[in-house]
């Protein structure tokens, strides 16, 4: 049943028309919350009922599907046997019950809003203009404790998981106009589009292909192939590749060996290898309870438990850090555990439905009718390369006798540009693991917001998926600005309106400081609607905790659902029989970044880390409450 209304904007008309009474309902209590502006001051029960109603109607109208009918699409698939799947493929291939194809490599980009419908053109305004005038870092500006640089690599480490999107063979270039050009490091860049698919559907005649696996699969340590499984594996005892130091092997070029290598630095490839390190555990762990167990099975479940044990970190660890605040902590551990919490998840295991028990551990995978991918819209709202500083800062962790926490003097600084690629490889092998790991503990990152776009990023030389350096330099602030565009991603106000939120009338709704309304007007003139969606969500008041937009998180919260719901090994196969009991345990008991860290440094956090969270500034005081609301806490 369809409702009219003069409140609800043209361009929501065609998801209006399919709502169900009950929808029109919750899609009212939706925009007059959000219109106060009120609900995250209310308390965390009430903020958790606000994120189901949310999660509700995104499940329902913000997935879509791209290239249903196309041979890149799940068109292709077919059935197949799960019982003799019953491990991550190297490919992501076997993982949907019944279609073989989908979630796998090679796939097109989903969508949670149709393509934008407006007609603004790709150079309006120009690319290079936004970049120097909107983006462009003035002085580095620092989240303050909450959000550290292992925070930071955390992310990049994710994204290298989840996306990348296809490129073709044809190059575009960028000049920056005359009035800026001065104050541009690049006047002019070249790179190559990204590659559009046709998809023979009359509403979405194209699409985009993801390069990667979009399931939390590990794969950026673990591949996306099989020629990537086969470089990174050991082929002993289910074992991966590491170097004699702990770090990562390094080919005869001084390319890291490992699953992903596109654009890599140290802070990068340092949890790659932490979690090489974590892998090989869990084969020793493994071998030592299931002494018959061959290579290619000890290999294939510890690949299961630590991409859980990944995406759990990820959950209920690094997202409570960077939304800070006690719903988000709530309604993360809802997410892994259910209301009922760990404690009775432990007891009786999952037999109570998503919202009592939690995502994880379902009967069934669910993916609301919509097959698994993730989004153009998911790539846009993670491009969050304002979080990286200049340079890292080195700590000296030598000359501490204290056996409680002590702060490291800083021993050198080194700029960011000299960390990238072979470089920065290099570098970090002098470092080592537990210098590099206590010194990006100590230092923030960079907020998310506007005039912090880092300037070296302005004129990087990008690596590709061999970690080979490409010859053309890009500006990365420019470009992506250029890429929404170009991939069709709505623009900030249409954004908001397809996610049901209110849409800005004038910038002053977007923000109260008076410099950037000004920057804004220059840029984009008076029309609200020309905003692209980057500077909108940099832009954007912050909710008090929050290191990112309330646009930004609604996407966030959609697809931090979904990867845990509709993935096989997180539901139906979440169990001692495809796991191990020994290795569910292990998953089971790791509940935090500084459990990993602990397991293979056990002295070094005592030492060096005063916080609660390995994600937030090591110095900052602990959490007195650990960030756990009371009733979620368990007795002690
Ligand atoms: C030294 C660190 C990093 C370097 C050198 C780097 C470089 C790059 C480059 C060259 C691209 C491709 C640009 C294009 O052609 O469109 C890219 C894409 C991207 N980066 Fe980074 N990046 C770094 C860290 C990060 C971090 C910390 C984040 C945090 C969220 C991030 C998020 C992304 C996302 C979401 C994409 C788009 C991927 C896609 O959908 O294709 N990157 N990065």
């Amino acid at each position: 049943m369809g409702i009219t209304s003069s409140y609800v904007h043209p361009q929501l008309q065609h998801l209006v028309a399919k709502m169900t009474l009950f929808d029109t309902f919750l899609f009212y209590v939706i925009h007059f919350v959000d219109k106060f502006g009120a609900w995250h001051r209310l308390p965390v029960l009430i903020g958790l009922c606000y994120m189901g109603i949310r999660r509700h109607l995104r499940q329902r109208y913000n997935l879509m599907e791209v290239g249903s009918g196309s041979k890149s699409g799940s068109a292709t698939g077919r059935t197949y046997d799960t019982k003799e799947f019953c491990y991550r493929t190297a490919d992501g291939k076997c993982n949907h019950p019944s279609n073989h194809v989908i979630g796998s490599r090679g796939t097109f980009f989903g969508r949670n809003m149709p393509p934008s419908a407006s007609n603004y053109g790709l150079m309006d305004p120009h690319p290079s203009v936004v970049a120097t005038k909107l983006l462009a870092r003035k002085k580095f500006i620092d989240t303050g404790e909450q959000f550290n640089m292992i925070a930071t690599s955390w992310i990049q480490f994710m994204i290298h998981d989840w996306i990348d999107h296809l490129e073709d063979t044809q190059q575009v270039e960028l000049r920056a106009p005359h009035e800026i050009a001065s104050a541009c490091p690049l006047k002019s860049f070249k790179f190559f589009k990204t590659k559009r698919i046709s998809t023979g559907e009359p509403d979405m005649k194209f699409g985009f292909l993801n390069t990667r696996t979009p399931w939390w699969d590990g794969s950026v340590i673990y591949g996306n192939n099989e020629e990537g499984m086969r470089r990174v594996r050991a082929f002993k005892e289910g074992k991966l590749r590491i170097g004699g130091d702990g770090l990562l092997e390094h080919d005869e070029k001084w390319i890291p060996i490992s699953g992903d290598v596109r654009n890599c630095w140290a802070g990068f490839s340092l949890l790659q290898s932490l979690f090489v390190r974590e892998h090989n555990a869990v084969c020793d762990m493994l071998k030592e309870h299931y002494p018959d167990v061959d290579d290619e099975k000890l290999y294939r479940y510890a690949r299961l438990v630590t991409s859980a044990v990944i995406a759990k970190i990820h959950t209920i660890d690094w997202t409570v850090e960077l939304l800070k605040t006690d719903t988000l902590l709530a309604g993360m551990r809802v997410n892994w555990y259910g209301l009922l919490g760990k404690r009775f998840k432990d007891l009786f295991g999952h037999i109570c439905g998503p919202v009592l028990s939690g995502l994880v551990g379902l009967r069934r995978p669910n993916d609301h009718g919509v097959p698994y991918s993730l989004t153009e819209e998911f790539s846009s709202v993670y491009k969050m390369h304002s979080l990286l500083p200049d340079k890292v800062i080195l700590r000296d962790i030598t000359n501490s006798t204290n056996p409680n926490y002590e702060f490291p003097l800083v021993s050198q600084e080194v700029p960011m540009t000299e960390m990238t690629g072979k470089e920065g490889e290099r570098r970090m092998s002098k470092i080592g693991m537990e210098q590099m790991l206590v010194s990006m503990g100590h230092q923030a990152s960079g907020a998310v917001t506007l005039w912090n776009y880092p300037s070296w990023m302005r004129n990087l030389i990008p690596h590709d998926i061999n970690g080979e350096e490409v010859p053309d330099p890009v500006d990365m602030a420019a470009l992506e600005i250029y890429r929404d565009r170009e991939r069709g991603v709505a623009r900030y106000n249409e954004f908001r309106r397809n996610l049901l939120m209110v849409p800005i009338t004038k910038w002053e709704d977007l923000t109260d400081d008076y410099e950037v309304i000004e920057a804004l007007s220059e840029v984009y003139g008076e029309d609200v609607e020309k905003l692209d969606l980057l500077v909108g969500l940099q832009a954007e008041k912050k909710i008090k905790g929050f290191a990112i937009s309330e646009s930004a998180f609604f996407i966030f919260l959609l697809i931090a659902s979904r990867r845990l719901e509709a993935d096989r090994f997180f539901t139906t196969n979440f169990n001692p029989k495809t796991y191990t009991e020994k290795g569910l345990e292990w998953v089971n008991k790791t509940e935090t970044l500084k459990d990993v860290i602990d397991r293979h440094f056990p002295d070094m956090t005592a030492k060096w880390m005063r916080c609660s969270s390995a994600f937030s500034v090591w110095n900052a005081p602990p959490d007195k409450t650990n960030y756990i609301p009371l009733y979620l806490r368990p007795a002690t």
